[in-house]
Order: C-alpha cells, then sequence, then structure tokens
C-alpha cells in the first residue's frame, strides 16, 4: 500500500485567543448596562501560543500538562471543533474525536437511538449502525440500559457508550480527551487494549490524560504543554521523566 510520507496532523504557528471580561460583572443586568456604555473591559487570553508541531500516519502522542495548560483547547483545535486565532492547522485523515463526553448525545433520547444519533453524526447511515448495534452495545457493557434514556445514565455509562460508537468505525485519526479515567477499572482495560488494536492497525491517536502511566503505556511520543506552549515534546519516556520531576509531589 502506498504511504504518503506528509505528516498526518501538521499545525503552524497555532494561537487560539479567548476575550474574556476584565473583572466578574455580578448580574446579567449590570453587565448589559456595562455593555450599552462600553464599559466592559476584556482581556485578551491565548489558551494556545505559536504551537507547531507535526504527527506522522501511525503515531500515538499523549499530551500532558497541568490544569488549564491547554490540552482540550489543543484537541478541539485539531478536531476542528474550533479555529485557530492564528496559524494554520492541517489534517489528512478521517477524525473520530471523543472531546466532551456526551456531547454529541441527546440526553432524552435512549442509549439506543444516540448510538444512531452519533453514528449519523460521523457519517454513518442507519442500515450501517444496525449492522454495528450489537457489537457496540457488546463493548460497552450497558446492555441492560440500551433503551433507557441516556439522562439516567452515571457519567461512566455515557462515557462506555460514547468509546463504543466512536472506536466502532475504525477512524484514522483518533483524538481522546481524558476518556480513559471515567469509566472503571475493567471498562480502562477494554478500551486501552481497543487503542492498542488501532495503533496497531495504523491509526494516528492522540490522547489527553492526567495520568503518565496510561500515556506511558499507550504512546510513543508525548508533549508537555504548559501555560498554552509547548514545554517539551519528544519520545514519551525523555518528556514524562522530565515531568514527573517538576511535579511537587516527586
Ligand atoms: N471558550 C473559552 N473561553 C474562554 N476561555 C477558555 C475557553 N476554553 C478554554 N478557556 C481557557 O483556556 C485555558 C486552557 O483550557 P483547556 O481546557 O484547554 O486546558 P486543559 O489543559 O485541558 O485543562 P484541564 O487539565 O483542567 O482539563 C484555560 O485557562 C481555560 O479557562
Amino acid at each position: 500500500m502506498p504511504m504518503s510520507n506528509s505528516p498526518m496532523i501538521q499545525l503552524d504557528n497555532v494561537t487560539v485567543r479567548f476575550r474574556i471580561p476584565h473583572e466578574r460583572i455580578p448580574t446579567f443586568q449590570e453587565y448589559a448596562i456595562r455593555w450599552l456604555k462600553r464599559g466592559i473591559r476584556y482581556a485578551d487570553f491565548n489558551a494556545l501560543n505559536d504551537i507547531s508541531f507535526s504527527i506522522d500516519r501511525g503515531e500515538t502522542v499523549g499530551i500532558i500538562g497541568p490544569n488549564g495548560a491547554g490540552k482540550s483547547t489543543l484537541l478541539k483545535v485539531i478536531a476542528q471543533v474550533i479555529r485557530p486565532t492564528l496559524g494554520r492547522v492541517r489534517l489528512r485523515g478521517w477524525v473520530a474525536p471523543l472531546l466532551e463526553l456526551g456531547a454529541g448525545f441527546d440526553y432524552e433520547m435512549t442509549g439506543r437511538e444516540n448510538v444512531f444519533l452519533n453514528g449519523a453524526v460521523l457519517g454513518f447511515n442507519r442500515q450501517d449502525m444496525s449492522q454495528r448495534l450489537g457489537r457496540i452495545v457488546d463493548f460497552s457493557g450497558i446492555s441492560d440500559f440500551i433503551d433507557a434514556p441516556v439522562r439516567t445514565y452515571s457519567s461512566g455509562m455515557v462515557a462506555r457508550l460514547g468509546f463504543a460508537v466512536a472506536t466502532d468505525v475504525q477512524p484514522e485519526v483518533l483524538i481522546i480527551d481524558e476518556v480513559l479515567a471515567v469509566g472503571d477499572a475493567d471498562f480502562q482495560q477494554k478500551s486501552a487494549a481497543r487503542i492498542r488494536e488501532f495503533r496497531e492497525s495504523g491509526s494516528t491517536i492522540l490522547v489527553v490524560s492526567h495520568s503518565p502511566a496510561s500515556i506511558k503505556a499507550l504512546c510513543s511520543r508525548a508533549l508537555w504543554l504548559e501555560r498554552g506552549a509547548i514545554r517539551l515534546m519528544g519520545s514519551v519516556d525523555t518528556v514524562l521523566d522530565q515531568y514527573i520531576l517538576g511535579q511537587p509531589s516527586s
């Protein structure tokens, strides 16, 4: 099979800027008055600041960093959920993002209906999804609840179902934001095994986790983000050893 040498994901000088009110405005009324008087002062805040890197086909890259470092923002900009303020994101594959858990779910609908809904979002029709349904429900391990509305599910159950749908459809690029931390130990093992299968079949994977151990177990490269900038990117061992050294508990 001919393989292109060009990267699967490439970011060139990506900056994501949010505009946030400078001071806390206690009520909506106060906000409206200030807005009319042009009295709201904003501060521009770069959640990502001039980020450049590329990821090749088949790489599994773990993203680590403290709270607020910009990890989720980075995944969102790669999944094209948000646009960069400056710079460019280039993608060469079909992406299945598992960002906020259950973000693609309608909580009033049943688990079964949501499988079809999620499938449609990922580009699959009803017939495709009917064929996949049994396998998805099986993997999620929530078959007893599949006809109950998702609002009755625990966050772990939502995670199981979301993960089962998004990873049944063999994406070329799989983007996973902290999903692995949600399920119980049994599900964490199952999902890690599934990610390894994707890795072996050549998918490109990006995973955010606060757990250096899960990143070590799954990834070949790691990217350490801090205050919106790359602190270090390299082999998983090099980056995590440095990262762990910098943690207050060590
Ligand atoms: N829509 C938004 N508007 C304003 N600020 C935002 C928005 N989204 C994120 N931010 C800010 O950008 C920064 C980075 O957020 P992000 O969620 O990417 O961090 P993170 O590294 O994923 O953090 P965590 O580990 O806590 O999940 C934070 O300071 C956050 O408050």
